[in-house]
């Protein structure tokens, strides 16, 4: 029995003698690990086997080692008889019998288990470097205890050192553009409670400096607890901040007037869409003032373009600076403006648009150079009162501004009323 358990021992097994540190004995793994015959191993010196080939005066001390612990566990490299090294761990404890000692050896191959530890040293490097050196910065997020750990990566995009972040929900939620705080929270929790299948959101993030910078932060939620709960998100961070400007600066470009920094007439046609049906909805009524400045072509041809631009930008920093913030006004055409005011009767535009007519006529353009004063004429239309739609209004403001110009410039005209004999007016004026 004893021979047999002896023979299948998944480790090598070698009984050797103390003094000489001869092999006196050895199973058929022991002579598989090291691809040898049992003659020639027998009786030779175990010393023979290990790579890192010790003297008889480092035996001795091995030995001594042996006899002093109950298992003397070491790691050497057995040759193989191919030439091949195999890293062994070797367990020795020594006993006596019938009188004299005998050392037992029992060698372990380990190089699967080194080959793997490799690999986990291997994959450990990886994650540290994709953490410290991934463009995105990483988030897991416990959602139990609020505890988050914020990888060094994405600490270091918010410009905090590697654990100056409190790992906390909070400290996240905390530098929320308040802007985009109530959305983003929202697009998570949906996420959170099923709605979503992932979280995806662009938004803005105070950094250590307390400037925002613009992030796209996605994750997923990827554990749940026995009944189901989500209790562990894991997430990536990126900053995208360089992106976004240049984003933003080609939407701004393609709605608004480079010249003078007013919303371009695209943009305007899409704004009186929206203003319209919603001073529909609310029944309130909106103003409409088509304006342009007069004789513009002769400040251009007596004073060059470039004096010209500079007219153009003055007038409308003028009107922008006289209009409420809920005004709107665009830069229609050439020396053309539009602007618009929402829940604005006829009566209280009259007051600000002959105020904007003032203005105009009073502002001093000496700065500029030798100018004649300048003037601007404008035409008046409110919904629901002249035009019922957008295309109407515009029409109607259009011709009451045709009527300014003919009547003298620098005035203020209204459409005719929206009555079927208005509208033959309208007509016939346009003629
Ligand atoms: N400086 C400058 N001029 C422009 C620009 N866009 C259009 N214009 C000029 O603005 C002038 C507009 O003239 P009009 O509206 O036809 O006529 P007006 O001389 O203003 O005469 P009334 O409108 O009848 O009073 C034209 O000479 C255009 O060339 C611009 O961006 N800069």
């Amino acid at each position: 029995m004893c021979a047999t358990l002896f023979k299948h021992l998944p480790d090598g097994v070698f009984l050797i003698d103390p003094e000489t540190s001869c092999v006196l004995d050895c199973n058929e793994v022991a002579l598989k690990h090291v691809g040898m015959e049992r003659s020639e191993i027998l009786n030779q010196s175990v010393l023979k086997l290990h790579v890192e080939v010790m003297g008889l005066d480092q035996w001795a001390s091995l030995a001594q080692a042996v006899r002093a612990v109950e298992h003397l566990v070491f790691v050497v490299h057995h040759r193989h008889k191919s030439g091949a090294e195999v890293p062994v761990e070797i367990k020795t404890s020594h006993f006596w019998q019938d009188g004299r000692e005998y050392f037992l050896s029992i060698a372990r191959n380990i190089s699967t288990r080194q080959a793997q530890e490799r690999a986990g040293h291997r994959d450990e490097a990886q994650l540290r470097y994709a953490l410290n050196e991934a463009l995105d910065g990483l988030w897991d997020w416990n959602l139990q205890t609020d505890e988050v750990f914020f990888s060094p990566q994405l600490a270091r995009m918010l410009g905090y050192g590697p654990s100056e972040m409190t790992p906390h929900r909070d400290t996240w939620s905390a530098n929320l553009h308040p802007e985009d705080a109530l959305w983003v929270r929202k697009v998570l929790q949906e996420h959170i409670d099923g709605q979503r299948s992932r979280y995806n959101a662009e938004y803005r993030l105070r950094n250590r400096n307390g400037h925002y910078i613009w992030v796209h932060d996605r994750g997923r939620v990827c554990e749940h607890n026995d009944d189901g709960q989500p209790i562990r998100m894991l997430g990536m961070m990126r900053n995208v901040t360089d992106q976004k400007t240049m984003e933003l600066t080609l939407q701004a470009m393609a709605s608004h007037d480079p010249l003078t920094g007013l919303l371009n007439r695209r943009e305007g046609e899409q704004v009186l869409d929206r203003q319209l049906e919603l001073c529909r909805r609310l029944a309130v009524p909106m103003g409409m003032c088509f304006f342009d400045l007069d004789h513009f072509k002769r400040i251009n041809d007596e004073h060059g373009h470039a004096l010209g631009d500079k007219v153009l930008q003055r007038v409308a920093q003028t009107i922008s600076h006289e209009v409420r913030s809920t005004d709107a006004l665009f830069r229609w055409d050439s020396d053309e403006f539009l602007l618009l005011c929402v829940d604005t009767a006829e009566s209280d535009l009259l007051v600000l648009v002959e105020k904007l007519r003032a203005k105009i006529a009073a502002t001093h353009w000496q700065d500029l150079g030798q100018l004649p004063g300048i003037t601007c004429s404008f035409g008046v239309a409110v919904f629901p009162d002249h035009a019922d739609n957008a295309d109407n209004l515009f029409v109607a403001a259009d011709s009451a501004l045709y009527r300014a110009k003919a009547q003298g410039r620098n005035r203020v005209e209204v459409a005719p009323k929206n009555t079927p004999a208005a509208a033959a007016a309208q007509t016939s004026d346009n003629k």
